[in-house]
């Protein structure tokens, strides 16, 4: 097998974007672990595979697999970058692109700067949807990591994602609390871990130990799923501004309905891999 790929960013949460729509793709979990390694492979926090879509009111399907190689029901940079890949490549021509995920589907909406708009749905705030072990709603959970009882939110973006709140972003344990988190058994399948500071009520800032990958510069759905935390637990406003360690992100969210993300997608290098080996 031997495939095109393009290697994109959004705010350096780093893809692997391949176009299962004109070449034949087969893929395993280990493929995809060695092919994300940093120094034996391309590199990348997840792969995305374009895919045609399984139903007539969708343009694509939209998959995504981290780094770890387990495949996984939403990504809201891998998002941006999947719609300036299909326009630029033209497997569309309509700016406004529907995609069917694993955990839902979005509207993807390039703008004329480029920037690129993101309706992500709904978040999902039932613990039994998350999924989380909790017996009912709450806006912040007691969560006892090693002893010590956080209180983080929880919500869906078609992937799960607890938010806890620090009083200083740079200074939380995010690599140590991180893993704990992402590996508690009220997780079933697993969380992202958010590290939010509010700033005001506007501002925030975030830092994410993602599932399967570990802390990335960025992540979209921990992006909106930090904010409408923020907006359940009264701390912010709908609009926000979400400073990343790989830049900034805008989230709207009016405290129901859908979440809509903006943000910039770049594009990096184009290559080739076959049988492991990039060229
Ligand atoms: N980087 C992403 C999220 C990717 C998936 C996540 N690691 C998971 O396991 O759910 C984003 O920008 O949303």
């Amino acid at each position: 097998m031997r495939l095109k790929f393009t290697k994109m960013h959004g705010l350096g949460n780093d893809f692997m974007v391949i176009d299962g729509v004109t070449q034949a793709v087969e893929l395993n979990e280990s493929q995809i672990e060695k092919w994300a390694s940093r120094n034996f492979g391309i590199g990348f926090d997840q792969l995305l595979l374009v895919e045609p879509p399984s139903r007539p009111d969708r343009d694509f399907r939209y998959r995504i697999f981290n780094a770890d190689g387990s495949e996984v029901e939403n990504c809201g940079n891998g998002a941006r970058c999947f719609a300036r890949f299909v326009l630029d490549n033209k497997l569309i021509d309509n700016p406004l692109i529907r995609v069917e995920t694993a955990g839902g589907d979005l509207e993807l909406h390039v703008q004329d700067d480029g920037q690129v708009t993101v309706d992500m749905g709904r978040p999902r705030l039932r613990p039994e949807k998350i999924p989380f072990n909790a017996s009912e709603r709450a806006a912040l959970y007691p969560l006892n990591v090693n002893g010590e009882v956080l209180h983080i939110g929880a919500v869906s973006m078609g992937n799960p994602h607890a938010v806890l709140k620090v009083e200083n972003v740079d200074t939380a344990p995010v690599e140590t609390l991180g893993p704990l988190i992402e590996n508690h058994a009220d997780f079933p399948q697993r969380v992202n871990a958010g590290f939010m500071e509010v700033v005001d009520r506007n501002h925030i800032k975030l830092r994410v130990f993602e599932r399967g990958v570990g802390e990335t510069l960025a992540c979209g759905t921990g992006a909106c799923a930090a904010v409408v935390s923020g907006i359940i637990n009264g701390w912010l406003d709908p609009r926000v501004s979400v400073k990343l360690p790989g830049g900034e992100l805008i989230i709207e969210w009016p405290g129901e309905g859908n979440v809509m993300m903006t943000g910039p997608a770049s594009r990096v290098f184009e290559g080739y891999i076959s049988e492991g080996v990039a060229s």
